[in-house]
């Protein structure tokens, strides 16, 4: 056996993230390890990359028994792991960021050409094609993530973590990544993948490990399981799928009208070199009182511009937005709440949360300004009111007091969800809403979005999930280039047109 943790266990004071987890790895293997959020998986990878050290178990490497203590102790035994958000250098190129740390020298300086070279052959090796004198910044996601495999590659890595690889990838970059990792186990790298999505444990893994509550479910072959068994181990029950009563729109509640922007606030060098191509050209759209309208597209088309100009993030060069009837223009974000947004940000770190501050303070941004006025009283019922959605959510959290950035991703996402829904806004913009979350909380999310829209809330949802498109929307409208390619109603809808509308085709009448 190339991997043996044993009887690992992981406390954090009353926490028990994992619990005498027996996990094993052979080589040239895929290893699928899944589990709601708060599970214990990244606790547990965290672990065999030395970032954390158990409480006790033992892990043995190839028979010898060995101890981490830090990623540079496991990195030298030849494991690398690619984090959920990337840890790149953008205004590096792609061979700066591949050798960082192990630099090629000539003399006592960099030798660049050489470090070109070493990518290029590393590239051909694993063939994994890439520019290497590309900066990051221009790089797409999927390009991003490629560099992030090179670098573990490079620093020798035999054994890959990857942690929810294609949460943040187009489905094109997801299916490219899978291809990889079955061409790299066959040259014999051996990998270990966090997902929640169980088609892709189903396509890419040869065993699959579930745990529960930081206790192990189950260690079973992908041939001889399906995705409803694995649902069931993770859950615990039968999952019902929500269903979607017919839609009647009312009145408009968000305009918006031949919206135009130049560069955005993200800007990469690449549209600054390009400062004249707008990134939302002229797009025009409305969503009604008890609808959903999904924005479907490949990332960069514009989507998250469009949503930062609506939230009052990013001011628009041309074009109105209007929210139930009130321009937006020259507004705050905090003025553009006041007349009637609520928010479920794409990045969730970026815009949603304070990591900082507590689960109780992350939860109550927005809601305390409203109760300042009632003093003591209303502290206690906004306690009230977090509770109810750590058990609604199950929400895995220590104390109302414990820190949001312990809490697991999957986990702080669905804080950011509830404190969102919880309050009578007309308006909600949903951005990427079940990112990171596990397949029982996504089916509840939809059925509270569902909610919103049958108690007439109006809903701009944004996903690059498109069975989520799919599933939740009344009318679907395709970004591309930051133009709107095209809109379809629900009903006439299909993964495939939305598809060729996402690559920049034509549907034909
Ligand atoms: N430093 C810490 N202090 C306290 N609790 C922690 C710490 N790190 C993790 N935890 C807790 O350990 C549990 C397991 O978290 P972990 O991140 O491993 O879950 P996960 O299965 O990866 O979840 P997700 O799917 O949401 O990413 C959670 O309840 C989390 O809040």
């Amino acid at each position: 056996m190339l991997l043996q943790m044993s009887q690992i266990t992981k406390t954090y004071g009353k926490t028990t993230a994992n619990s005498a987890v027996d996990f094993t790895l052979r080589e040239g293997e895929i290893h699928a390890l899944v589990g709601e959020n708060g599970a214990g998986k990244t606790t547990l990878m965290r672990m065999l990359y030395g970032m954390e050290q158990p409480t006790s178990g033992s892990i043995r490497l190839r028979g010898q028994t060995v101890t981490f203590a830090s990623p540079v102790d496991a990195i030298a035994a030849g494991i690398g792991m690619v984090h959920q958000h990337f840890m790149l250098f953008p205004s590096f190129t792609v061979a700066e960021n591949i050798v960082i740390g192990r630099e090629p020298k000539a003399g006592p300086s960099f030798d660049r050409k050489k470090a070109v070279q070493q990518v290029e052959q590393l590239c051909a090796d694993y063939r994994m094609p890439i520019n290497p004198l590309m900066k990051v910044a221009d790089c797409p996601l999927g390009l991003q993530q490629r560099v992030e495999i090179l670098k573990v590659l490079y620093q020798g890595a035999d054994i890959i973590i990857l942690d929810e690889p294609t949460g943040v990838l187009t489905p094109l970059e997801a299916r490219d990544l899978l291809v990889t990792m079955k061409s790299l186990a066959a040259l014999g790298k051996s990998f270990i993948i966090i997902t929640h999505k169980l088609h892709e444990v189903m396509e890419v893994a040869d065993r699959v490990t579930v745990l529960r509550d930081g206790r192990i479910r189950g260690t079973l072959d992908t041939s001889a399981t399906n995705a409803e068994e694995l649902s069931r181990l993770m859950v615990g029950r039968e999952l019902a799928d929500s269903v979607k009563q017919a839609s009647d729109p009312g009145e408009v509640v968000l305009e918006v009208r031949d919206a135009t922007l130049y560069g955005g606030k993200g800007r990469t060098s690449k549209a600054k070199a390009r400062e004249e191509k707008p990134v939302l050209n002229g797009v025009s759209l409305q969503v009604r009182a008890g609808e959903v309208v999904g924005i479907a597209g490949i990332s960069g088309n514009g989507q998250s511009e469009l949503i930062q100009a609506i939230a009052g993030l990013q001011p628009l060069d041309g074009g109105e937005i209007r929210l139930q009837g009130t321009s937006i223009a020259g507004r705050s974000p905090l003025a553009v709440r006041g007349l009637g947004l609520a928010h479920i940000p794409e990045d969730r770190y970026q815009w949603g949360a304070a990591k900082d501050g507590t689960v109780l303070e992350n939860g109550i941004m927005g809601h305390h300004r409203s109760s300042a006025r009632f003093g003591l009283l209303a502290g206690r019922k906004l306690r009230t009111m977090v509770a109810g959605w750590i058990s609604q959510f199950q929400i895995k959290a220590g104390s109302q007091e414990q820190k949001a950035k312990v809490l697991s991703g999957g986990n702080l996402q669905k804080l950011i969800v509830a404190r969102e829904l919880e309050g009578s806004e007309p308006f909600l913009i949903a951005a990427e809403p079940t990112r990171g979350v596990d397949i029982g909380a996504m089916e509840l999310i939809h059925e509270e979005l569902l909610r919103k829209r049958s108690e007439r809330g109006a809903i701009l949802l944004v996903s690059s999930e498109l069975t989520e498109i799919l599933k939740l929307s009344d009318r679907i409208v395709v970004m591309y280039e930051g133009r709107i390619a095209g809109e379809l109603a629900a009903e006439d809808a299909t993964e495939e047109t939305i598809s060729l509308l996402m690559a920049g085709g034509e549907l034909r009448v």
